[in-house]
């Protein structure tokens, strides 16, 4: 069973606290097979690692697919193989991608038919215990497969906001790899003095992006950055990237947790202008 990615447009660390999220599904994702085994088995193709139940529980990078596991209480031995076209922890919400496509392959191998609303409660679920904090963002975007406006852990569909955005090109830059994962960088940013007045400002940004035209959400896009950066989750490597992107003209900004990860890129960018972020980027989606 497959599962979509997540780009955060607005909100990142803001929607931790309580403030407002818009994220958006993106068409990069996560697949995840299961079949029947003598015991139970999970490999994980992009980390080059496949181990038996018990040693699996020992290692940090299979804790989600594990939690996703317990959860379930599913009894008969299987063999669980994940793939994902999601550079891992780079704030596509990679993490969110793999917990639901893994519940999506355990309903369906077990036939528990599990509706969209409890899977996207699993999810989330999982994410919070494996990160000890977490928003629904990634995991109900993603389980919807659809925009979403979260805020306080409610979330709305915003299917306008979605449809303004695709009006431009939609490019995902993988900048660099991360130093920190996204519970390191959410415990980054417990400890800012000033992430009240920060979020608040985001809060506005967030607020109006909403009912602005795309040109608008471009700048915006830009401002929440700059906010970013100033709660510490940005690099020099991202804030190049988005200097770049703002000088062809498009709007740009870190998505996830950030502390490295990706940048999104909203806007037209010609052969030359795309070749240029390529040379100072891991990689470049279109998104
Ligand atoms: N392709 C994958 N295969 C197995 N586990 C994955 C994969 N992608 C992500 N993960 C799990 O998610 C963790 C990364 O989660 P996180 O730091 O939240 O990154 P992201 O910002 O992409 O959600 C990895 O350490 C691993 O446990
Ligand atoms: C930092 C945060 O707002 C987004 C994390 O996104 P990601 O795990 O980097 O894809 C945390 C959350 O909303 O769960
Ligand atoms: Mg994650």
């Amino acid at each position: 069973m497959k599962a979509k990615g997540k780009v955060i447009f607005f909100g990142e660390h803001a929607v931790v606290y309580g403030y407002t999220a818009l994220s958006l599904p993106i068409n990069l994702s996560t697949n995840v097979n299961i079949k029947k085994n003598d015991n139970l088995v999970i490999e994980l193709k992009n980390l080059n690692k496949k181990l038996g139940f018990e040693e699996a529980k020992k290692d940090k990078d299979f804790r989600y697919v594990i939690k996703a596991i317990e959860l379930l209480k599913v009894k008969e031995p299987f063999f669980l193989s994940v793939s994902s076209e999601l550079p891992v922890s780079c704030g596509l919400g990679s993490s969110a991608s793999v917990v639901v496509a893994t519940i999506r392959a355990l309903s369906k191998f077990f036939n528990l038919n599990l509706p969209k609303k409890e899977i996207a409660k699993l999810s989330h679920r999982v994410e919070r215990e494996v990160q000890g904090k977490a928003s629904i963002t990634d995991t109900y975007t993603i389980s919807y497969e659809r925009a979403l406006k979260i805020r306080n852990n409610e979330f709305s569909f915003i299917d306008e906001f979605e449809k303004t955005v695709r009006e431009e090109k939609l490019y995902i830059a993988y900048v660099e790899e991360r130093e920190m994962k996204t519970a390191d960088l959410i415990k980054v940013v417990s400890e800012k003095e000033e992430k009240e007045e920060i979020f608040k400002e985001i809060e506005e940004i967030t607020r109006e992006a909403l009912s602005s035209d795309v040109e608008r959400i471009k700048e915006l896009m830009l401002e929440n950055h700059k906010l970013l950066d100033k709660l510490g989750v940005s690099t020099k490597g991202l804030n190049r990237v988005v200097r770049l992107a703002k000088k062809f003209g498009c709007g740009a900004k870190l998505t996830g947790a950030g502390g490295g990860g990706c940048v999104i890129i909203l806007g037209d960018l010609n052969e030359e202008e795309k070749e240029l972020i390529e040379k100072i980027v891991k990689s470049l989606y279109l998104a």
